[in-house]
């Protein structure tokens, strides 16, 4: 039988412009179709903090002259969703259509049902938008917008980021998959709605696209998630002299680099917390942690950080 990938791309790893994000998405194609080549069934999720940030600020400039917000954060990460999914999908496209396989991509609008008395709602971690000095971060602070210092890279924005308890539309990504299609879904860690009076409404903040991968691997029942982002490898010590990467690591060993506070919030800690979900879910399931660039050693499963029960 075929194996199942659910592989995540960052959205800081998809670079900063739709030229960069065109180039980056290029070299990821390849290791995606390198992948169905070998007969791997690929489900794709990304990152959108970058984007959705771009996409918030341009519409608050745009519609926001008398201090009114018109554009709420769900629809900007609905058209995350659509630019993103685009230019992937396109890209996967197009290195099928060199190859000559005969294959569809699609990308799904996905909604991720949120816990509407989530805590996250009342303590910003996501990092959304370009990076700032902490001078252009004070401002923001004096205006009423959370900022965050951004894992030694500068300061950003941060918004909510409640945990994604349902993806709405696993149903129809299950029958895509089903039916042999590269599915794109759950960018941007899918659209966070909560449930109210019946209905399903957009809320105000980002849900971690590393936290909906891991739910989504585990609902399709995928062998292998694979987190691609802007670092090879998962670090100890992080930017200090005596740094140390990790390799082949047990989810019970990592839990301790857990405990000591190795990995920074808002960045490479919610990829180990998904990493350890995924692979603590079922015997035999492998998280890799890497970066865009060792992508095409994904095949071989040589590559970044390996995370297993063992
Ligand atoms: N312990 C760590 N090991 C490796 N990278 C870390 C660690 N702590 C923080 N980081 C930072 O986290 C980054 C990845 O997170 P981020 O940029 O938010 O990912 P994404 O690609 O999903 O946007 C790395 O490029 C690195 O700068
Ligand atoms: N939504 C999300 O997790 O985006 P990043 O990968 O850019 O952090």
């Amino acid at each position: 039988m075929s194996k199942k990938y659910v592989i995540a791309l960052g959205g800081n790893a998809l670079g900063n412009s739709p030229k960069e994000q065109e180039k980056n998405l290029v070299v990821t194609s390849k290791a995606i179709v390198d992948l169905v080549e070998e007969g791997v069934e690929v489900t794709i999720c990304h990152g959108n903090g970058p984007q959705v940030g771009m996409i918030k600020k341009a519409m608050d400039e745009t519609f926001n002259e008398n201090g009114e917000i018109f554009m709420p954060f769900a629809e900007c990460g609905a058209m995350s969703q659509g630019y993103i999914g685009f230019q992937m999908q396109n890209a996967i496209k197009n290195e099928l259509l060199k190859r000559n396989i005969r294959k569809n991509v699609v990308s799904v609008i996905t909604e991720v049902e949120v816990d509407r008395n989530d805590p996250a709602f009342k303590d910003p971690t996501k990092p959304i938008g370009s990076f700032m000095t902490e001078e252009e971060a004070k401002k923001l602070e004096e205006a009423g917008i959370f900022v965050m210092e951004d894992a030694g890279r500068g300061y950003r924005q941060v918004v909510p980021s409640p945990k994604p308890k349902r993806i709405l539309e696993k149903e129809s990504i299950e029958n895509l998959i089903e039916n042999g299609n590269i599915v794109i879904s759950c960018g941007g860690g899918g659209i966070p709605v909560i449930l109210e009076n019946g209905e399903y409404k957009g809320v105000d903040a980002v849900i971690d696209k590393d936290l909906s991968s891991s739910l989504l691997a585990r609902e399709i029942n995928a062998d292998v998630l694979v987190i691609l982002t802007a670092i090879d490898n998962v670090k100890i010590n992080f930017g200090k002299e005596n740094e140390e990467s990790l390799g082949e690591i047990s989810t019970e060993e990592i839990k301790k680099y857990l405990k000591n506070d190795e990995f920074k919030k808002g960045s490479m800690l919610p990829k180990v917390e998904a990493a350890i979900e995924f692979a603590d879910s079922k015997e035999g399931r492998l998280t890799i942690i890497t970066s865009l660039e060792k992508a095409n050693e994904i095949v071989s499963a040589k590559a970044g950080t390996r995370i297993s029960k063992m």
